[in-house]
């Protein structure tokens, strides 16, 4: 008697034990049978294949290969539901058959198509439908034809939510005693030198700096090491201020002198006015502040900076203000000037600054701070925590381009709204997007011709009264030309300034110019950005500016710290649609058009003549000279 009955196969046996051997045979002859016949049907095209056999086919596990996109669809279907795999295997078919053949059908999905089922659900399909492409299936390919999707940009969280600031330096500033966390004697200095509000950029930024240097400026919040700082607000708005007060702060209580900050600028000209705001801050303090920017002799520059002693070196500022390629100079060439105990780097224009990385100052920068953390000697100290801090009125908001700087944990600080449209594309193929501008800016354009641009330019001074004008060309030698023609007109008190002069002429002439010796500073963009000079009442763009974010700076040369300001571009017939776009693009609000009746240049014509031919002859004799 047998304890278990296996059942091995589940035809004859499941008939029960009455069934016999005639049975068991009837029942082999069936499954022999429907076999030959899967394999007839199977000698067929697949499109002619009965849902039956391939239900068949796959119940004895023979399976043939089909794409591995058609088998994936395949297993989304309902499990057991004989309809599923045949319609799904239709719709591949039909994939198959038309790919590349025509356009996607709107609406069209294959849900849709497995949902209209085969016609008439007969299990045989006829021939005529398997040599056309089905109505209902999905088309591939004809990309030619299909426009394709615009990227939409991704901002990393940091840079999509900004820490909002204030636009209005008039309206958001925050009176000095309502931020205690800056110490009292520079409370003091600030009332003394005439600020008794901080403008919204400040009130922002100093807490949040002097936050990470709570503990003293060694050892960061919590000991972490501090997030770094992007700063973006519009020209004028006190941005250096915001960096000098907490960086001064944070280092008074330093015991030995070391360089622990380092801030990097674009050009001479701009360094010397920072290391002019660093000086009156540092007025009285043990602290020393150091210029590197190639105006004086590398000698001189050294001994500025360090101190040969019995036992090596000592070091002579805590703060240094360089500009990139002066700073590779002593980085290479200064013995024992060091890095190592940096514990600010300010970045300002920051995106300027990205963009001349080719002078390779960063990674020249970041071998000699990184080399502290490496050598065995100082893993006793402990490590300074590093902060960079990137201030510009054009901060640039790619995020693979401020990857080049290394970012800590970087936190930004905008008055602009979150950006990452498709508008924000820049002309120089930078994210740009709505930069702010001064409130108290008012912008407009002169339509003119190429002959009438020098007049224009004389009547906006003449007639208008503008008593300090800057005008920008997009090159020195149109800044000289114009300068000469300006010079040999006449009634205006001129001066160029462009790299055309050396680094002396131009600190006299911008010295001029700020004690208003010079009514017209005809200059190329070496001043558009950051150059504080007072009472710049008008900004000219005698040359269009190619990029937005030259414009910003330019005209923010007036209407700055709160006061107001006019920018007037001269505009070309050909250039006015372009230019007016790349405005409108950017969100900059609509320049107004001014006019210049040709009745009101006729007056200053008979001069100008004049001028015209002595600028002749000067160019002729400047050639002559050169040549010679
Ligand atoms: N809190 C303040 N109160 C009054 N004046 C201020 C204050 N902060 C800064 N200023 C003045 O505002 C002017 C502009 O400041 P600053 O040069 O720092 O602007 P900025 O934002 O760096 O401009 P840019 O982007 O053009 O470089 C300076 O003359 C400065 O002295």
């Amino acid at each position: 008697m047998a304890l278990f009955h296996v059942a091995r196969y589940a035809g004859p046996e499941a008939a029960g034990p009455e069934a016999g051997a005639d049975g068991r045979a009837r029942a082999l002859l069936e499954r022999l049978q429907c076999r030959a016949r899967e394999r007839q049907r199977r000698k067929q095209p697949q499109q002619q294949e009965p849902a039956g056999a391939a239900q068949n086919s796959e119940a004895a596990g023979r399976r043939r290969r089909r794409p591995r996109r058609a088998r994936r669809r395949e297993c989304g279907g309902p499990p057991g539901s004989p309809q599923a795999p045949r319609g799904k295997r239709r719709k591949v078919d039909g994939e198959d058959a038309d790919a590349g053949s025509g356009e996607e059908a709107p609406g069209e999905s294959s849900e849709s198509a497995q949902a209209a089922g085969p016609p008439g659900d007969s299990g045989e399909r006829p021939p005529e439908e398997a040599s056309g492409p089905p109505a209902h299936a999905l088309l591939l390919g004809g990309f030619e034809r299909s426009r394709a999707p615009k990227v939409q940009p991704f901002l990393p969280s940091w840079l999509a939510e900004p820490s909002c600031v204030g636009k209005s330096v008039t309206e958001d500033s925050v009176p000095i005693e309502d931020i205690p966390a800056v110490h009292p004697d520079m409370q003091k200095k600030l009332r003394a030198h005439g600020i008794s509000s901080y403008f919204p950029v400040q009130a922002a930024v100093i807490p949040a700096l002097l936050e990470s240097t709570a503990n003293g400026f060694l050892v960061a919040r919590g000991g972490y090491r501090p997030s770094d700082l992007c700063v973006s607000a519009p020209t004028g708005s006190g941005k250096t201020l915001a960096f000098v007060i907490p960086v001064v702060q944070a280092l008074l209580c330093r015991a030995v002198c070391q360089v622990r900050a380092l801030v990097v600028l674009p050009t001479k000209e701009l360094a010397q006015q920072v290391s002019k705001v660093f000086n009156v801050y540092t007025d009285a303090t043990p602290l020393r502040v150091a210029l590197i920017t190639g105006q004086k002799s590398l000698v001189k520059e050294q001994e500025s900076l360090v101190q040969r002693t019995a036992d090596g070196f000592r070091c002579l500022a805590d703060v240094v203000v360089a500009t990139p390629g002066r700073l590779v100079d002593h980085i290479d060439q200064t013995p024992g000037f060091s890095l190592r105990h940096l514990r600010f780097l300010v970045i300002d224009e920051a995106d300027r600054m990205i963009d001349s990385m080719h002078q390779s100052w960063l990674p020249r920068l970041r071998a000699t701070t990184a080399a502290r953390y490496t050598q065995r000697t100082l893993t006793c100290c402990p490590q300074m925590p590093l902060q960079k801090l990137l201030f510009s009125a054009t901060l640039t908001q790619n995020p693979e381009k401020l990857q080049q700087l290394g970012l800590h944990q970087p936190r930004l600080f905008s008055t602009g709204l979150a950006r990452g449209g498709p508008k924000d594309a820049d002309a120089d193929g930078d994210s740009g997007g709505k930069y702010t501008f001064p409130a108290g800016l008012s912008h407009c354009y002169v339509p003119c011709s190429l002959r009438t641009k020098p007049l224009v330019i004389l009547h906006l001074i003449l007639e208008m009264n503008f008593s300090r004008v800057l005008c920008f060309t997009n090159s020195r030698e149109n800044s000289h030309r114009l300068f000469l023609l300006v010079q040999a007109f006449g009634g205006v008190t001129a001066a160029e300034f462009s790299s055309r002069c050396g680094p002396g002429q131009r600190k006299v002439v911008l010295k001029q110019f700020e004690q208003g010796k010079i009514r017209l500073l005809i200059s190329t963009d070496a001043t558009a950005r950051g150059i504080d000079v007072q009472g710049v009442q008008l900004v000219v763009n005698y040359d269009a500016p190619q990029y937005l974010r030259t414009y910003v700076h330019r005209v923010g040369r007036t209407a700055r710290a709160g006061r107001t300001g006019q920018a007037f571009t001269l505009l070309l017939k050909v250039q006015e649609r372009r230019f007016l776009r790349m405005l409108a693009e950017a969100g900059a609000p609509e320049l107004a058009r001014h006019d210049v009746p040709g009745e009101l240049l006729r007056p200053l014509v008979p001069r100008y003549e004049e001028a015209l031919s002595q600028l002749e002859q000067a160019v002729k004799e400047e050639r002559r000279q050169k040549a010679a």
